[in-house]
């Protein structure tokens, strides 16, 4: 009896033992990783010609933020720039529950204007490659962005192997500043920014100084800021390198001399690995790739990108892929590679089909979706500006920014009429100069139901000038979207509809529209805010290239007074 008693005991407190130990164990507790961000302009010579450039705490590219899924991240930005406003969105990040916190001035926050901080603080949900940038104006051009690493929970893998994990971030550089560009943009006559003076791979790159440059001190090829970017690799090792694109303007081809690519993942979604070259980038898409160090170890190769997709005149991006123990500063002494044809739409067409949701992790979209909205692109005049427009309308950011209007109920922030869901697909000529040349600048907003399906087919189309269409990486804050398919020409809803991929689609957040072509997207409006959706070429941006969708705005939250203070909510963060 005693016997039995003392089993009991002993198997109680084992138990109670076990439940303690797995609780601890196996609950790993989310972390909040706290920075504090001074935002100010600091003198730089990325590619050795000197630049006032927007930095972190000094740095260009700014810090990393690493963090594991589940964890909060808190950054305090105090904004010392002297004259200038600042937004910082955070790239990919879903912002559950956090509209707010997306950082994108006029839509979802007031910008922080000199002086000012603001402390953003939001979950990251998933592992993953995302980005930061600043979202105001032009000044991602002027350096303010970097990465955010997630990683995977504790005990979870990838279904792929390697030893190291390195970051590479690709950027086109300009030498005048973002207001020079802004003014061009937004005068008459209107002036073009023109292609980048330089590629940096890392926040490094290499301008040719001239003489007179160097003796005024204005180029400084010995400047540290511009050494190259060298990557040392041990042989035989396994690496992941998790490149991304924030370049203003510019669609690259990256490339290391010799060796072959397995992307692996694509904005946080696992991909079906396949082998490549060179890897296609747009600004917005972040990609894992492994490489294997499997080349003569006796010598460096170059790490490339080169301009795809315009005509360049930029000069090869370079970097060093060194093989330790090897100088990692000793140049291969074989010539740069100088990448594809920039005009080679079918190859990089090829890569973007290529890229499917790995077979383990694929998330079926729903068979069907509850609304169409095509969105025709075209370039046009406003007011004798060129800008772009979606079924011509060309966005102009409101003062008010919409969230805050939308929470508030006002009405008369911003353009009340909605926006077409299409435009005259039948008689519309997308091989010529549009007819009208002319467009509306407004700022409707699309109202999506609450948790519906929804499909977007970017439809692209001529420019202003003869037989010209331009590349367009589209991305959409807050949700990620299947990518249903790519085709040429006019979508074709009866016929195009049939040949969208349900079985294996990548979900991403920036997506390719190629010349002349259409791409088509779902997802699923269940993130209750207020979500930007446009070109993530910064100056197309500037010149209109997005549009607005509200979903759930009744779900969302009290917004703190900390994002508001412009506009109609002047008055709202002084009683
Ligand atoms: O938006 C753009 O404007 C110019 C050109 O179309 C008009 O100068 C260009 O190349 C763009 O991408």
């Amino acid at each position: 009896m005693v016997e039995t008693q003392q089993c009991r005991k002993i198997f109680i407190s084992l138990l109670v033992f076990c439940i303690f130990y797995s609780i601890n164990v196996l609950t790993v507790e989310a972390k909040t990783h706290y920075h504090v961000w001074d935002v100010k302009y600091t003198y730089k010579f990325p590619d050795c010609y000197k630049k006032l450039a927007i930095t972190i705490n000094g740095e260009s590219p700014g810090p990393t933020i690493y963090a594991q899924q589940g964890d909060t991240v808190v950054v305090r930005l105090t904004n010392t720039m002297l004259t200038e406003n600042v937004a910082v969105h955070w790239h990919g990040i879903r912002q559950y529950g956090t509209p707010w916190h997306d950082g994108t001035d006029g839509v979802t926050q007031c910008a922080i204007m000199p002086g000012e901080t603001l402390d953003y603080k939001f979950v990251v949900d998933r592992a993953g490659t995302y980005l930061y940038h600043a979202h105001y104006g032009m000044q991602i051009s002027a350096g303010l962005y970097g990465f955010i690493i997630v990683k995977l929970p504790d005990g979870v893998s990838e279904p792929f192997a390697y030893d190291h994990d390195h970051t590479i971030l690709l950027k086109d550089w300009y030498h005048g500043s973002t207001y020079e560009e802004a003014v061009g943009l937004s005068s008459i006559p209107f002036k073009w920014v023109g292609e980048p003076q330089s590629l940096l791979i890392n926040g490094r790159g290499r301008f040719n100084c001239s003489a007179a440059d160097t003796a005024s001190g204005v180029c400084n090829a010995t400047n540290s800021d511009c050494s190259p970017y060298s990557l040392t690799v041990v042989p035989g090792k396994t690496y992941r390198l998790r490149i991304a694109s924030l370049t203003s303007l510019s669609a690259l081809s990256f490339e290391i001399e010799g060796h072959n690519m397995t992307v692996v993942e694509a904005d946080g979604s696992f991909v079906e690995p396949f082998v490549t070259k060179n890897l296609y980038i747009n600004s917005g898409e972040t990609y894992s790739v492994i490489v294997k160090a499997d080349q003569d170890s006796k010598r460096n190769y170059w790490i490339t990108t080169n301009v795809v997709g315009r005509k360049p005149s930029t000069p090869t991006g370079l970097g060093i892929f060194n093989y330790y123990p090897n100088y990692h500063y000793k140049y291969p002494t074989t010539e740069p590679t100088t990448g594809p044809f920039w005009n080679d739409t079918a190859s990089k067409l090829a890569q973007s089909r290529a890229i499917k949701a790995h077979h383990d992790y694929v998330t079926a979209p729903p068979p069907t979706s509850d609304r169409v909205i095509v969105l025709l692109n075209t370039q046009n005049l406003v007011n004798g500006i060129y800008r772009w427009s979606l079924n011509n309308i060309s966005l102009s950011l409101p003062l008010t920014p919409f969230l805050v209007s939308l929470k508030h109920n006002f009405t008369d922030t911003f353009d009340q009429n909605p926006p077409p869901d299409t435009y005259d697909v039948e008689n519309y000529d997308i091989y010529s100069i549009a007819e009208n040349k002319n467009a509306t600048s407004s700022n409707p907003i699309y109202s999506i139901d609450f948790n519906t399906t929804v499909d977007i087919i970017l439809q692209n189309a001529n420019t202003m000038s003869n037989a010209t269409s331009e590349t367009h990486p589209w991305h959409l804050h807050g949700h990620d979207f299947w990518i249903l398919g790519y085709g040429d020409g006019k979508f074709n809803i009866t016929k195009d509809a049939k040949s969208y991929n349900l079985a294996n689609p990548i979900m991403r957040n920036t997506v390719p529209l190629y010349p002349y072509g259409w791409t088509a997207l779902r997802f699923r409006a269940d993130n209750p805010g207020v979500w930007l959706f446009h070109c993530h070429i910064e100056s197309h941006f500037y010149m209109g290239m997005g549009v607005v969708f509200e979903a759930g705005i009744d779900k969302v939250g009290t917004l703190p007074k900390s994002i508001m203070g412009c506009g109609k909510t002047k008055h709202m963060i002084n009683p």
